[in-house]
């Protein structure tokens, strides 16, 4: 075992391994550059090099490694050696083995599942303490002698203060949450978790996993990772690059189906009916609604001489095709294959030979007669008449299917004059998508990760599992957190929506960032929630909270926010989105300056996020604003990591109860 002079020789030998390592990636960058097979191979390979050396280049004073591993006598395996840890592989001098050890290798797993009651042959984990890029310290548990746990150091990371953007947490992954990061590519899960149990983080590090064990396979299909909005995505966005993962596509699913500007707004009666998953069906309908029956033979001229082919067997074609449920482009193409076969066999017949030139004149000869029985058709269109409303004799694709009352809140009051000036709605990317995925199949990923997806929609839901046909998905979330009108209740007819019925919904219960004294005062609105979802028990017995009675809560929440900039960490205001403008001021014209490690967000912003010392403003204010306001102050209230005020003019909800150390 070394001491801590011998773990500071080590370091240096990390250090001199990763400048070798930046060395020869440098000069790879120019071999690459030259010597790939093709521009795209060089592309993507000069890329990865660069990425690679510009990562090396900022790591040098980083902490290499945060751990250590020495196995004992009985591990068959790993016999009497020692690993030390860290966020990449350093490779060891002249071919010797690595100095460091990338946390997702497998050994590594030891470090995060071995306990004293199954050591998995390791005598002892070390963690060490890190201020600054220097060594400090390290505390060992001697799991083969049945010690375990205890240390400060683990504590200490967890209950740090918070400031900027989200951190990895490779070097204190629970044993609960390293089951979901290392879970098979091939299982979906879905993880309901109480706020700051670690989906979020889980979530990250289970993408930056995958692509190490799968490189090749998601390197291929890619990795999708959807969160709620911007601010959340802006939260999370450097986690996985700092893991040395570049290639993550990262954003909202609006930004992902926007393929037209949003600028007009539903009503939430509308909203409710277009996210509806009935909306499948009404779009189905309205697309095949423009398949006709063939009438009358169909002529195809070649040269001087007219092929028929007869009505009975255009319709047989056109029907067949229909019951195959091919996407509505493929079906159209597989109609005119089927005609010009049907040519072709006569042409054949009469001891003609067909070629791929001749067959091709025969297809563009079919296009005239296809355009009219199965037109080619543009999402936009098809919505454009759903929305119009019925007209003329054409049935309506909605009937049996919406209520009178549904049909009538979804169809434009008054309709746009032609579809190039249709305005769209948010629902209505989500309709425009469906339709697109009707018509061709849209690009699929290898694995999808959706966090915050209990507010997802039927209808949003189907455009994901669009998206992870054939990959697999992670889904994040936590019923209690939902505050769209269509949140989810339960997850098992979500998973079922995504596409993966089979998917295992597993719990996790302990919080990492809200302290126990805030969970309790959180946890007596869950009664009230319309979800039904497991205890939460908080890892974390610091912090503090108050809740203080004002005459004007401009002037109570100026006091609290003077109060919280004496503490270390960042300060966060959260009031009802119609607050927000009055507090800004109250706080400028005070002094305090609303920028840097001070802000205020909109309640209905704040999902996801987390500020080390959290100002919730007028609860009842938050409550009153939406129909699901008391899940948004559920979520509003558990985004603290130290500290909470909760300041209030008026009478708190009743729904919330005030802990005997809060009252
Ligand atoms: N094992 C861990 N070690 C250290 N910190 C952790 C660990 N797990 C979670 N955290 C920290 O706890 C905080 C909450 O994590 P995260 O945001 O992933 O939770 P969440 O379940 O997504 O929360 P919410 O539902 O409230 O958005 C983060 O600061 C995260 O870094």
């Amino acid at each position: 075992m070394g001491t801590l002079d011998e773990e500071r020789e080590h370091v240096e030998r990390c250090r001199t391994g990763l400048r070798r390592m930046l060395d020869g990636a440098r000069d790879n960058v120019i071999v690459g550059e030259t010597v790939a097979g093709d521009r795209y191979s060089a592309e993507r390979l000069g890329r990865h090099l660069k990425s690679l050396a510009t990562e090396l280049s900022e790591e040098p004073g980083g902490p290499p490694f945060f751990g250590r591993l020495d196995f004992g006598p009985d591990s068959a395996e790993h016999n009497g050696r020692a690993y030390h840890i860290g966020r990449r592989h350093i490779t060891g001098a002249h071919g010797g083995p690595p100095e460091v050890i990338d946390w997702r290798a497998p050994v590594a797993r030891a470090f995060y599942r071995a306990s004293a009651r199954d050591p998995l042959g390791v005598a002892v984990r070390r963690r060490f303490g890190w201020s600054d890029g220097t060594l400090t310290s390290f505390e060992d548990e001697r799991l083969a002698r049945g010690e375990e746990g205890g240390g400060t150091i683990l504590a200490a990371e967890i209950e740090r203060p918070r400031v900027g953007p989200m951190r990895d947490i490779v070097a204190t992954i629970q044993p609960e949450q390293d089951d979901l990061v290392r879970a098979d590519l091939d299982a979906s899960i879905c993880v309901q978790g109480a706020p700051g149990t670690g989906k979020t983080a889980v979530g990250l590090h289970r993408a930056a996993y995958l692509l190490y064990a799968h490189r090749r396979r998601l390197g291929r299909d890619g990795v999708l990772v959807l969160g709620p909005n911007r601010a959340f995505l802006g939260y999370i966005s450097a986690v996985l690059p700092a893991l040395g993962e570049v290639d993550v596509e990262q954003t909202t699913l609006e930004r992902l189906l926007g393929t037209v500007p949003v600028t007009a707004a539903d009503e939430e009666e509308a909203a409710l009916v277009k996210h509806d998953a009935r909306m499948a069906l009404v779009l189905r309908r309205a697309l095949y609604g423009r398949v006709g029956k063939p009438v009358g033979p169909v002529a195809v001229a070649d040269g001087s001489y007219r092929w028929r082919v007869p009505e009975d067997e255009l319709r047989r074609i056109v029907d067949d095709t229909r019951r195959e449920s091919l996407p509505y482009g493929v079906g159209r193409e597989r109609v005119r294959a089927r005609v010009v076969a049907a040519v072709r066999r006569q042409a054949e017949s009469r001891g003609a030979t067909a070629n791929a030139a001749w067959l091709r004149r025969i297809g563009r000869g079919v296009t005239a007669w296809l355009d009219g029985v199965w037109p080619t058709v543009k999402p936009q269109e098809v919505l454009y008449e759903v929305l119009r409303g019925p007209s003329g004799d054409a049935p309506d694709p909605a009937r049996g299917v919406l209520s009178e009352a549904e049909r009538a809140a979804i169809t434009w009051a008054r309709p746009p004059r032609s579809v190039r000036s249709a305005r769209w709605t948010a629902a209505d990317l989500v309709l425009l998508d469906e339709l697109a995925g009707l018509i061709e199949r849209p690009r699929g990923y290898g694995h999808v990760i959706v966090d915050e997806a209990q507010d997802l929609s039927p209808m949003e839901c189907r455009a994901v599992a669009r998206r992870s046909e054939h990959g697999s998905l992670t889904v994040l979330g936590d019923l209690a957190q939902g505050t769209t009108p269509w949140a989810a209740t339960s997850w098992a007819p979500r998973m079922e929506l995504l596409g993966k019925p089979d998917g295992a919904v597993i719990a996790l219960t302990t919080g990492f960032r809200v302290p126990a004294v805030v969970v309790e005062l959180a946890n007596t609105l869950l009664a009230a929630l319309e979800a039904e979802v497991p205890a939460t028990r908080s890892y974390r017995t610091d912090g503090r909270l108050r809740v203080t009675g004002v005459a004007g809560l401009g002037e109570g929440v100026v006091a609290a926010v003077r109060d919280a900039l004496t503490f270390e960490g960042s300060v966060g205001v959260i009031a009802a989105d119609a607050e927000v403008e009055a507090l800004t001021s109250a706080l400028w014209n005070d002094g305090l300056d609303v920028s840097g490690r001070l802000s205020v967000v909109p309640a209905s912003l704040c999902k996801g996020l987390e500020y080390d010392h959290v100002v919730v403003a007028e609860p009842a204010a938050i409550a009153e604003a939406e129909r699901r306001g008391l899940n948004r102050l559920y979520v509003a209230l558990t985004r603290a990591v130290s500290r909470l005020d909760v300041v209030h003019a008026r009478p708190l909800p009743p729904q919330l109860s005030l802990p005997a150390a809060a009252a």
